[in-house]
């Protein structure tokens, strides 16, 4: 069957349906990782967004158990040049299974110069190209709604039972998986509480440290939830990732600001201001924290990207608090940054100041 890519400048790509044949409008992004389809599929900060991969060739090892980010995929579709099909595992019919939609025999190429010079564009996948652009409702990265489909409800503890003495509490915006298990594989107690609680809620649970997780959407759109944190953050160790790195700067006065088409792919090279070092990191993000808006008094530029000088680190002076754009999570991607949560759990297990771990 016949499918089309309509971006809302009325620029029709075509080719050909994989996955399940239902129209679906998002923001049209594309990702640089050779490898980690499922992966990006299932990682909710791709909620609302229709993924581009750069890499030709999609599908080619299947569906992997247990290589999730998620319980299921959450992108709105994907674009795809060459698309392989392995009998038994095939990801369009893992796609289909799950109502994701996706288009494959693409000039992925042109699609990618199109988003990189045009920035930032929504698109639909359809089979009606014609009268597509009438009848499409884009959805809305303003809107809390991609947040809360992707995020707990109700507080979930890791594992069920722990004689752990370190606790870690998870403010979810929509976590990966393996954010979780880089704590549980370093003999945490995890708690995933939803990201509403108030902060004084989730003081009560005692946490040794928070994460504030990666998540979809402008992270403007959370801004009534983060008045109340900051005095938490003086006094319990915390880190933020991706999104959580976006709402830390913005509970501290902060800004933040949309990338002309975001860093997404396992290839972003980041240079660690202190050492000069340079990591190959994991990325997937559209906003970033403007650099002048954090007071230099209060806060320090850790790590920046290579290509364009944004912001992809910051340290608290004196709280206690550090957040990076980047995943050191990583999946997909290397694990080259993957030291910073031993560096913030050894802060956060040994009560140590935020001097330490910078
Ligand atoms: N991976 C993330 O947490 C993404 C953060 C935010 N939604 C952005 O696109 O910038």
């Amino acid at each position: 069957m016949k499918a089309y890519l309509v971006f809302e400048d009325g620029e029709v790509f075509s080719g050909e349906w994989i996955g399940s044949p239902r129209e679906k409008a998002g923001e049209v992004v594309f990702t640089t990782g050779m490898t980690g389809y499922q992966e990006v599929a299932t990682d909710p900060s791709y909620a609302g967004q229709i993924v581009t991969f750069t890499y030709p060739l999609i599908g080619n090892y299947g569906i992997i158990p247990g290589e999730e980010e998620s319980a299921r995929p959450h992108c709105s579709g994907v674009v795809i040049s060459e698309g392989f099909d392995s009998p038994g595992d095939s990801f369009g019919e893992w796609l289909d299974f799950w109502g994701i939609p996706g288009i494959v025999g693409v000039d992925t190429r042109s699609v990618v110069k199109k988003v990189r010079e045009r920035g930032s564009l929504r698109g639909l996948i359809t089979a009606a190209p014609d009268s597509a652009l009438n009848r499409v409702t884009w959805p809305d990265p303003l809107s809390r709604e991609w947040v809360d489909r992707v995020a707990v409800a109700q507080p979930v503890a890791y594992p069920e039972t722990s004689s752990a003495s370190c606790h870690m509490v998870l403010v979810d915006f929509g976590y990966k998986q393996s954010m979780l298990n880089a704590l549980l594989r370093r003999g945490y107690r995890v708690t995933v509480v939803p990201y509403h609680w108030p902060p004084e809620q989730i003081a009560a649970l005692q946490p040794d440290g928070l994460l504030f997780s990666n998540g979809p959407g402008d992270p403007k759109a959370l801004t009534p939830y983060l008045s109340g944190w900051v005095p938490l953050f003086r006094k319990i160790p915390t880190m933020g990732i991706c999104l959580g790195h976006q709402l830390v700067a913005l509970a501290f006065g902060g800004d933040t600001e949309r990338l002309p088409y975001g860093h997404r792919g396992s290839n972003h090279p980041v240079k660690e201001e202190d050492t000069g070092k340079v990591w190959i990191t994991s990325q997937n993000h559209g906003y970033t924290v403007k650099s002048d808006s954090l007071d230099p008094a209060e806060w320090r530029v850790t790590h920046r990207h290579v290509n364009d000088g944004s912001v992809e680190g910051i340290i608290h002076h004196s709280y206690p608090v550090r957040a990076v754009q980047f995943h050191p999570e990583a999946h997909p991607g290397p694990g080259d940054a993957e030291e910073l949560f031993d560096r913030f759990l050894d802060t956060v297990s040994s009560g140590k100041k935020v001097e330490a771990y910078g």
